[in-house]
């Protein structure tokens, strides 16, 4: 599937040690899985968890899933071992946490060698501000928002509406706008039984320009993976706009008008963007 097009609506964190998730994450309907190393697995149990899941990717079955490590840090204990187990075992992305400056990024990528790409997550307050170099690091395909982290850091409190988080949340989506190809995921909704708050931060999130957003529980892939498509009006208006800007161009006019808008060439850009997605997520739901 095309990078560029590909879903990341729902992307779902899985405890590297749980067996049993890791088992039923071969049968949900998320677009990326991130396997997780770090917070979700206590320290104890990281060596084991290393194994448990180094051979789950090798066995697979993880279909047309996106498959991304989440590794510890590399200033920690556990960091150096993490990437010489997972490094060879199939993963699509290694995702790095507790960045903060794009040398980090470089340690991380030395070891690697340059063919791996690297996700990032954008957790701190520093990392905030370099997210722009961050991002724009060769091997940089996807930055992920640390929302329990900052929260933690900035000493904000957690609010419905986010609005102490909203500086850092459009500084990483705009990171990776100013990088082009680079996803950004939103951080996570931490109330996972809690559906309807859950569809408002997708909404909010979708609408802030974020790709998808990371999830803890199955329970939250389906309003996510709702939230982040494009609804069926906007595919329909999509069409609508380049039938109509290619009869307007045609009679030599560099305008169209559709429900009473204007529809320019930038407006078919986004147009065939929408079309493109729509493509792309009815062809990963098509195992
Ligand atoms: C949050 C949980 C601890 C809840 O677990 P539990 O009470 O066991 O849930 P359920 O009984 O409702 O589970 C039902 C079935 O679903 C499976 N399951 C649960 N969670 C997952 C999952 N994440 N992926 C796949 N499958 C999952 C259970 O095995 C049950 O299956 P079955 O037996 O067939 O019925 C738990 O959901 C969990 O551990 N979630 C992940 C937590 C996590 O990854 N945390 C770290 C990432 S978030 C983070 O780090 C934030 C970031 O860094 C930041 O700074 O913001
Ligand atoms: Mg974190």
């Amino acid at each position: 599937m095309d990078t560029a097009t590909r879903p990341y609506r729902s992307v779902l964190y899985i405890p590297g040690s749980k067996d049993r998730a890791l088992e039923k994450a071969r049968s949900l309907p998320c677009d990326a899985i991130i396997f997780d190393l770090e917070d979700a697995v206590a320290p104890e149990a990281k060596p084991q968890a290393r194994e448990t899941l180094a051979n789950a990717l090798k066995e697979g079955g993880y279909g047309k899933r996106s498959r991304i490590v989440r590794i510890n840090a590399l200033t920690t204990e556990w960091g150096l071992e993490d990437v010489r187990a997972l490094r060879d075992a199939g993963a699509d992305a290694i995702l790095l946490p507790k960045v903060n400056t794009p040398s980090d990024v470089d340690n991380l990528a030395d070891m690697l060698g340059p063919d791996m790409p690297i996700w990032v997550m954008m957790e701190t307050p520093v990392c905030v501000f370099n997210a722009r170099e961050i991002a724009a690091h060769a091997q940089v395909t996807g930055l992920v928002a640390g929302t329990n982290d900052l929260t933690k850091d900035l000493g904000c409190r957690t609010r419905a509406d986010r609005l102490p988080l909203m500086t850092s949340l459009q500084m990483i989506v705009m990171a990776a706008r100013a990088a082009r190809g680079v996803v950004a995921i939103d951080g996570v909704y931490n109330r996972f039984r809690d559906g309807d708050g859950l569809k408002a931060e997708c909404e909010q999130g979708r609408d802030l320009g974020f790709d998808g957003k990371t999830l803890i529980h199955p329970a939250q892939v389906e309003v996510t993976n709702t939230a982040f498509a494009p609804t069926q009006s906007e595919i329909d208006l999509a069409g609508r706009q380049i039938a109509a800007f290619e009869e307007s161009k045609a009679s030599g006019q560099g305008v169209a008008v559709v429900d009473g808008q204007i529809v320019e060439n930038l407006h078919v850009v986004a147009a065939q963007r929408i079309l493109a997605k729509a493509a792309a997520i009815a062809e990963m739901a098509a195992e």
